[in-house]
């Protein structure tokens, strides 16, 4: 397929009721080269590049596709504490970012997203709701934790919220996976190990309560594996064993560093100061119970699937096919959670058949030396970025605050450091999942965030990060080009905000790859869409019915916007958009 790539800068000078456009005064062509017609003269300063097919300006499916009829849109927001007193339901934005904008303006509202984990700390409606107003843009579910009919419940209560208030929270469900941890302690929260103290690890199941000093363990292949003298580490070295005597299903296991056994925690053993998993290699991925949760997940419409202990991209690809057969509206995201040795050595081509990556680093500081761990969260977020996946640094972020009201100052720093590396979003565990202080973790998170935003665009810092080209086909890489552009014009010229028409989301994701300096305002018809570009660096999604004429959809958009203060006469933008292949800076009328 042969394409014609135009492009010509127009620049107008306003009198007070027309505009003029001057000639074309570039062109920029690989193949026919054809002016843009303009038909009606465009607000202020344009530029347009446009691309098409040489045989049809048509072809695209999109281009003639009709205007696409909401889901959910009239009437959605009606009980929102937020809502408008103006009629303006054919545009949804999610309610906080509705408020951040009109109190703060466009160009500081926040970029990192925030993913908060429920648990019993976080999962009744108010406190969702609380989450939510703080600035909650994913809900994560832990399927280790809880039975399907407490997530379901919870995946009910975070729907009502997005329904009843106008916010647009999404969900995300980790899997369990089949690495080798310690039982539910049989009901009891935690358990506290002394040292000296001797423990029996079995493989035995026990109806409650359980005996004194016992672990049961969910690997039946744990007892033949270990061997007297092997380190047994809780949750990456919380509390350390070492293994005295095998008597057939039961370990005796001496305690050595004493600390607090939470259910469930992950066990490791070591050999001679290395990681044993020969046979922990053979487990498989997604275990029975995990397929379970997934068709449970893909039932109640999650929009991503966290998958632990990603070893190779085979398991992904896997899943996405199993997802692609069986979603109802066809995509969930699937995010591979990086916390192995195997993830880290396949790194590339996992975060290629993924939709995104996670640094898990609870985990991953289990398997690898603590020192090694902020190098490969590095590593993986730039990865990420150049591969054009988002990506969440996740474990241990504000990790004091599950007790107390203020993070540690190594804290803050850690999470500073994590917004410096531009990652797209920043997770909490056990601090909004049990934790005495959610509501407050977030707040830290989304300070910080903010904070180390603000610096970064005042210092005019940008990364010098090399961004290759990912495009698989030649359209792709008009698309790639245009974002590209637009980001860098839109850093240069100071623009207060970039716009995107993205279906499906793709060239929202490429604008936010190269993380320019204003926020990005995605519309797209889907709402599955919409809640998926949630978890995506600097994007406010937003859902909108539109055509294929970039004029009316732009008229369309500043007029809803406007009646509802989020934009004003005169704010200066850049609308991209992967229908017409465009780029038009505008201030708006
Ligand atoms: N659904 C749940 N029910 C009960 N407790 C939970 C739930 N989800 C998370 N938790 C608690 O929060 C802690 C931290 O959550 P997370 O990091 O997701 O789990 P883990 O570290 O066990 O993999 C868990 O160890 C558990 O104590
Ligand atoms: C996020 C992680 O996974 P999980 O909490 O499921 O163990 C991790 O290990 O850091
Ligand atoms: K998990
Ligand atoms: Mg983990």
């Amino acid at each position: 397929m042969s394409h014609a790539v135009n492009a010509f800068v127009s620049s107008s000078s306003r009198s007070p009721s027309t505009f003029t456009i001057s000639r074309p005064s570039v062109f920029v062509s690989t193949g026919n080269l054809r002016a843009v017609p303009v038909k009606k003269p465009l607000p202020l300063r344009t530029l347009v590049v446009k691309a098409s097919s040489a045989s049809s300006d048509l072809d695209d499916s999109s281009h003639s596709s009709p205007v696409l009829v909401s889901e959910n849109g009239a009437g959605s927001r009606s009980g929102s504490m937020f809502a408008s007193s103006v009629d303006s339901s054919s545009i949804e934005v999610d309610a906080v970012t509705e408020v951040e904008l009109k109190e703060n303006g466009f160009r500081s509202t926040r970029r990192t997203k925030l993913i908060c984990t429920i648990g019993p700390a976080s999962c009744g409606f108010e406190q969702l709701e609380a989450l939510a107003v703080e600035g909650m843009n994913v809900a994560r579910i832990n399927m280790c934790h809880g039975t399907r009919d407490w997530h379901r419940m919870v995946i009910e209560r975070v729907r009502r919220l997005n329904e009843e208030k106008g916010f647009a929270v999404a969900i995300m469900m980790d899997t369990e996976g089949s690495e080798i941890h310690m039982g539910d302690l049989g009901g009891a929260s935690s358990a506290k190990a002394e040292d000296g103290e001797i423990w029996n690890f079995t493989v035995r199941a026990f109806d409650p309560p359980l005996p004194e000093r016992t672990i049961t363990v969910n690997y039946d292949g744990f007892a033949e594996d270990v061997r007297v003298g092997d380190d047994l580490l809780i949750d990456g070295g919380m509390v350390r064993f070492e293994v005295i005597e095998k008597i057939g299903p039961d370990v005796k296991c001496l305690c050595t560093d004493p600390g607090l056994l939470l259910p469930r925690a992950n066990l490791t053993f070591w050999r001679d100061g290395k990681l044993v998993r020969e046979r922990n290699a053979m487990l498989p991925t997604i275990s029975s119970k995990d397929w379970l949760d997934i068709d449970f997940g893909i039932a109640e419409g999650v929009d991503f699937i966290a998958v632990s202990f990603v070893k190779s991209a085979e398991v992904i690809k896997h899943l996405k096919s199993y997802i692609k057969a069986r979603a109802r509206d066809g995509d969930i995201a699937v995010i591979a959670k990086i916390e192995s040795i195997d993830s880290l050595r396949n790194l590339e081509e996992i975060i290629q058949a993924s939709d995104g990556a996670m640094v898990a680093r609870g985990d991953l500081g289990a398997q690898i030396p603590l020192e090694q761990v902020p190098s490969e969260q590095q590593k993986i977020v730039q990865l990420c970025r150049q591969l054009n996946r988002p990506v969440i640094v996740a474990s241990q972020l504000l990790e004091s605050m599950i007790e107390y009201p203020i993070p540690t100052r190594a804290e803050v720093a850690d999470v500073s450091e994590a917004v410096r590396q531009r990652g797209d979003a920043l997770m909490l565990s056990g601090e909004s999942a049990m934790g005495q202080f959610p509501e407050k973790a977030l707040t830290v998170l989304r300070n910080v965030s903010l904070r180390i935003e603000r610096r970064w665009r005042e210092q005019k810092r940008r990364e010098v990060i090399e961004l290759p080209s990912i495009a698989s086909s030649f359209s792709d890489s008009i698309s790639e080009e245009i974002c590209n552009s637009a980001a860098k014009m839109a850093n240069n010229l100071e623009v207060d905000a970039l716009f995107v028409y993205t279906k499906n989301g793709h060239m929202a994701s490429l604008l936010s790859r190269c993380r320019p300096d204003c926020p990005i305002f995605a519309f797209t018809t889907a709402t599955s869409v919409r809640r998926r570009l949630n978890l995506q660096w600097g994007l406010m999604p937003f859902r909108l019915n539109y055509s294929d004429d970039m004029e009316s959809n732009l008229n369309k958009t500043f007029s809803l916007l406007k009646a509802r203060g989020m934009i004003k006469s005169g704010d200066l933008i850049i609308a991209v958009s992967d229908m017409l292949q465009s780029i038009q800076v505008m201030n708006v009328p």
